[in-house]
């Protein structure tokens, strides 16, 4: 297994591309599944995710041609061979779960495992479940797998309000309601760029679809969807995470691609916290001159703080001058990065959802273990921070959502190098 080795780090400058969205291309990739004709998604990130993706998609008999060194992705699903998702893969990545939905939509039948809690929380599927079943599904739970059925004829269009707003769910939802009979409402949908860009590229195969992006999404559904070809949007995730790298070590760092509609309640955050963020023509300036204040921080469903950057932005608050309280309001258990960052001499107690964090002079490097994706990146930002080593073990994590994190790096003038564990 690899290691991520980070030495402490003086100032950062010049320029990190940003990638296409891995949780946008998570949820186009399976939107083939909904048409005989070719779907080519251009921006595509390169992460161990799309090809887990590429391989669930495969194993129904979705062709995936990966092009131009896996930024384009060609796929093509002219008719389904399984539609059964195995908890193999299933229980490798949680976005698994949306072929369910195209699935039952074009043929009337889906066996997806069940796929389980995970690090960071229980993260159920209640919320797909009954969206479905609003649609005049017939779901049995069996073996550990949703075995669902559409009625006669099909899906049908149905008012479905979400109790709490969950990305995934609206997602499915609004990939099924394209092409069942009659008008889909989605109350409470998530307002995410990515269903935003989910909408657009579904849109653009034909569906009719108002008020992405808003709290009610509605759907006309169509006889059937044809291809077209969609560019990914710009990851925030990343973004947001790069934006961070200049706001710990200071210097300044043009992340490419960047837009502040993306990201505003989090560069609101870097503002409050001194760090100067500008828009220009092609992405966003991050520059830090002086000391990091510390904020308080929530992490709430868009427009507001993503729960995907709460853990590099604690990776700051341990910098920062003061005590900031950082509330997680979306994942019961997303706090498994503090007491890594402990072991870098940081000041942090959690208390339930709350992690009070008070700010060090200095952090030392220490030898960490990444428990999750956002985790083993706040670890890397962190030990650029800190005086010495850091080395970061089970970087399996970080390949889901960073592509060539140790390249973007570098070239902004950071010491990090990737090798192989002893
Ligand atoms: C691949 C992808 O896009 N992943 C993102 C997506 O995950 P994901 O789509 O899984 O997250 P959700 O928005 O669904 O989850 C939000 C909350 O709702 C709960 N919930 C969700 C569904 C359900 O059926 N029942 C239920 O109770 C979850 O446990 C969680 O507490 O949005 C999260 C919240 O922004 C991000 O952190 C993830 O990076
Ligand atoms: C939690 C994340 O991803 P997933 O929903 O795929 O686990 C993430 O991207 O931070």
């Amino acid at each position: 297994m690899d290691q991520i080795i980070v030495r402490g780090n003086g100032p950062l400058t010049g320029e990190i591309p940003i990638a296409g969205a891995k949780n946008a291309c998570l949820t186009l990739m399976p939107a083939t599944l909904l048409t005989d004709q070719p779907l080519t998604l251009t921006n595509a990130p390169r992460l161990s995710d799309i090809r887990t993706m590429t391989a669930l998609l495969q194993s129904l008999g979705a062709e995936v041609a990966s092009l131009q060194d896996g930024q384009v992705l060609a796929l093509s699903s002219h008719a389904l061979t399984s539609h059964r998702a195995d908890y193999d893969i299933v229980r490798k990545m949680r976005a698994s779960i949306l072929v369910l939905g195209p699935m039952l939509a074009r043929d009337g039948r889906a066996e997806v495992s069940l796929p389980g809690g995970c690090a960071i929380g229980a993260r159920p599927v209640d919320l797909h479940l009954k969206a479905f079943e609003a649609m005049g599904a017939d779901l049995d739970l069996r073996d550990g797998y949703v075995h669902a059925r559409a009625p006669h004829g099909g899906l049908r269009g149905a008012v479905v309000d979400f109790p709490l707003v969950s990305v995934g769910a609206t997602e499915n939802a609004l990939m099924a309601a394209t092409l069942a009979r009659g008008t889909t409402v989605l109350k409470n949908a998530a307002r995410e760029p990515e269903i935003v860009d989910l909408a657009r590229c579904l849109r653009a195969m034909g569906a009719q679809i108002e008020g992405e992006g808003t709290g009610t999404i509605t759907v006309q559904g169509v006889y059937a969807l044809h291809g077209a070809t969609h560019p990914v949007v710009t990851d925030r995730i990343e973004l947001g995470t790069y934006m961070l790298a200049p706001a710990i070590c200071g210097g300044e760092v043009e992340c490419l691609g960047g837009r502040i509609d993306l990201l505003s309640a989090f560069c609101e955050k870097l503002d409050e916290a001194g760090i100067s963020v500008t828009e220009t023509a092609r992405g966003i300036t991050v520059a830090r001159r002086n000391g990091i204040r510390a904020v308080d921080v929530t992490t709430e469903p868009f427009p507001g703080f993503p729960t995907d950057l709460q853990a590099q932005f604690m990776a700051l608050m341990c910098v920062a001058e003061g005590t900031s309280v950082l509330e997680e309001t979306i994942f019961e258990n997303r706090f498994m990065h503090a007491p890594e960052l402990t072991r870098m001499g940081a000041r942090i107690e959690v208390h339930g959802g709350h992690a009070t964090v008070t700010g060090v002079d200095a952090l030392r490097g220490a030898p960490v273990m990444a428990t999750d994706l956002r985790a083993s990146v706040s670890l890397i930002l962190a030990g650029l921070a800190a005086e010495g080593q850091t080395t970061v073990s089970r970087v399996y994590h970080l390949d889901r959502g960073y592509e060539h994190v140790v390249r973007k790096l570098r070239g902004v003038g950071a010491h990090i190098e990737r090798v192989k564990e002893d």
